[in-house]
């Protein structure tokens, strides 16, 4: 089977590959993964049927993108930005990811966080092109005839969002398509993934946002979302049609509400490859600059106490990381417990309160509690950070601001370096400003962000504000995952990326919490060489890496690492 319905890629004598078209003429110039624009060479022009539709000049690559990222500079405003480069990406795919490669620091935080989430926001205000893949209520029906219409043979890779809880900025309705395009547009461009291996889903179950349902605009389908039952039934159609259909695709969740995020996992986590994006991308990058934190206080994880404010996927997953870290360390079951404490919007997580079940694994014992001063029913942040000393604090709430200065002082109390780490995305929902948390601790705290952010000038330093983003794991998780055909990705996946990307920044960048966002094309084919091992060594790869060694699983990902250059094109043979 060819990878597309409309060409495949084969080699040539030599061994050299070349792609062949399945259409010719002025299609091959408005299909994105076929057309080379004013690169098509005399020779294709003639062969292809495009004389006369393209400017007499031929250019390079590097001349193309030369002038696309000129006009780039020129967009006035991020969102502008992310337009522009979303409107190449859907004219000419090897161009947008040769320019996105060339500036991939630059352009990150335009076609990903922050920027990703005003465009979720203005999705149905801003929509030009049809990308990816939409279940809806109108299609659930027919679904699997519905997902034969996508042209591409060969998807190994979906990010799905039901858009309940888009970043920080919760329910976005249709817009969450923009972040499954987002966080693809990261496996290629970071993750060597070619384009016409992926592909993003929107499931469309509803929105309950009546300015939504209202907006002329909203492109979305006009109802409340489906929930129990009826929602559980749309989400198994999706997956049994996605089996059939891409019998290797792996499934990155992403975005799901806490209601439903976990449900969501365990149901399917054994039916197809999957996992969630905010649970276990997030625990496992929280996890990796945490124990870098550690490495840079000469403090072990285990000696740590950890305050987590959120209690959604991010809060939970990160919880759990870092009690899996902990008791990597010799810590029990028990010992780690008392060292991770959560919190959710009514305070801290004791048990006999009432929360939800997927909390109650990261309660505290009440005895935890003994000797404490608190004013309510329960302690508020800045009252566990002071009774328990914590040294660590992360931020997974989507409160922007709740880092007050009062909180960043406790956390100085306590200890020498406080870790700091405001997590929520995008910007607008950050818990504190990296700038504010560095002044309020005379710069004394390891600050890391999950959106990105300038470095902080204090004092005669500039000091680098990690960027503490699933960027860093989920394209060489997945990546991993999909390479060695993993049945299904287990937590010893998750947490060895994690491990593999503290070990990266340990190596290369010793004295940062993280590795610059422009080395994540290196980061990425490392993190999935340790992922394969894993899933190796846990007997749940099929793939052809059977007995590879770190270094041959390493070399095998670098050589399946799709690169944005032009094939040359030779037409299909007439039968
Ligand atoms: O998308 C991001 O930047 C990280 C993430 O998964 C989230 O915040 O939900
Ligand atoms: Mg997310």
């Amino acid at each position: 089977m060819p990878v597309s319905r409309y060409y495949d890629v084969k080699r040539d004598e030599k061994g050299e590959r070349y792609l062949e078209p399945y259409v010719t003429g002025f299609l091959l110039l408005r299909l994105p993964l076929l057309n080379k624009g004013t690169a098509f060479t005399e020779e294709e022009r003639r062969a292809l049927g495009l004389e006369g539709l393209l400017p007499p000049h031929v250019n390079t690559l590097e001349e193309q993108k030369e002038r696309v990222y000129r006009r780039y500079r020129l967009q006035t405003s991020p969102l502008e930005k992310h337009i522009y480069l979303r409107n190449l990406q859907d004219r000419n795919e090897v161009l947008f990811y040769a320019l996105v490669v060339d500036h991939l620091e630059e352009m990150l935080p335009i076609l990903y966080t922050p920027t990703v989430g005003e465009a979720v926001r203005e999705f149905s205000h801003i929509y030009r092109y049809p990308r990816g893949f939409t279940a809806s209520t109108k299609n659930i029906d027919h679904l699997e005839e519905a997902l034969q219409n996508v042209p591409l043979e060969e998807v190994r890779l979906i990010v799905a969002t039901d858009s309940s809880a888009i970043l920080g900025i919760g329910d976005q309705g249709y817009g969450g398509m923009a972040i499954s395009i987002g966080k693809l547009t990261l496996y290629t461009a970071a993750g060597g993934v070619g384009p016409d291996k992926t592909l993003p889903v929107e499931l469309d179950v509803g929105t309950d946002r009546e300015d939504l349902l209202k907006d002329p605009l909203y492109l979305g389908v006009r109802h409340r979302r489906l929930r129990g039952e009826e929602y559980f039934r749309f989400l198994d159609r999706f997956v049994e049609a996605v089996r059939r259909r891409y019998p290797k695709a792996l499934i990155q969740w992403e975005d799901f509400a806490k209601e439903t995020a976990f449900q969501v996992l365990e149901r399917y986590r054994k039916v197809v490859p999957s996992f969630n994006d905010d649970i276990q991308g997030t625990g496992a990058v929280a996890l990796a600059g945490v124990l870098s934190a550690c490495r840079l206080k000469g403090e072990r994880l285990s000696e740590q106490v950890v305050v987590v404010y959120g209690a959604g996927a991010g809060g939970i997953g990160v919880a759990w990381a870092l009690l899996e870290g902990m008791k990597r360390e010799g810590l029990s079951e028990e010992e780690a417990k008392a060292r991770v404490l959560v919190l959710d919007s009514k305070g801290l997580l004791v048990e006999g309160r009432a929360m939800e079940d997927y909390k109650r694994p990261y309660a505290q014992r009440p005895e935890r509690l003994q000797g404490w001063r608190f004013a309510g029913a329960y302690p508020n942040l800045l009252e566990t950070i002071q009774n328990a000393r914590a040294t660590v604090l992360l931020g997974l709430s989507g409160q922007a601001g709740s880092f007050t200065e009062p909180v960043a002082r406790a956390m100085l109390e306590n200890t020498p370096s406080p870790v700091i780490f405001p997590l929520s995305n995008p910007t607008s929902a950050t818990e504190a400003l990296p700038d504010d948390l560095i002044y309020w601790t005379d710069g004394r705290a390891l600050v890391a962000a999950g959106s990105p952010f300038p470095p902080v000038g204090f004092k005669g330093r500039v000091i680098p504000v990690g960027q503490g983003n699933n960027a860093f794991i989920f394209p060489g998780l997945g990546l991993g995952a999909v390479l060695s055909r993993a049945r299904e990705v287990t937590d010893g996946m998750v947490l060895e990326a994690a491990y593999a990307l503290y070990d990266y920044t340990r190596e290369h960048f010793p004295h940062l919490l993280y590795p610059p966002v422009a080395r994540l094309r290196e980061v990425s084919p490392y993190v999935a060489a340790r992922v394969m091992q894993r899933a190796l060594e846990e007997g749940v790869a099929e793939g052809e890496v059977q007995g590879l060694s770190l270094e041959g699983l390493l070399e095998f990902v670098k050589s399946r690492f799709w690169e944005p250059r032009y094939l040359p094109y030779r037409p299909a043979p007439v039968i």
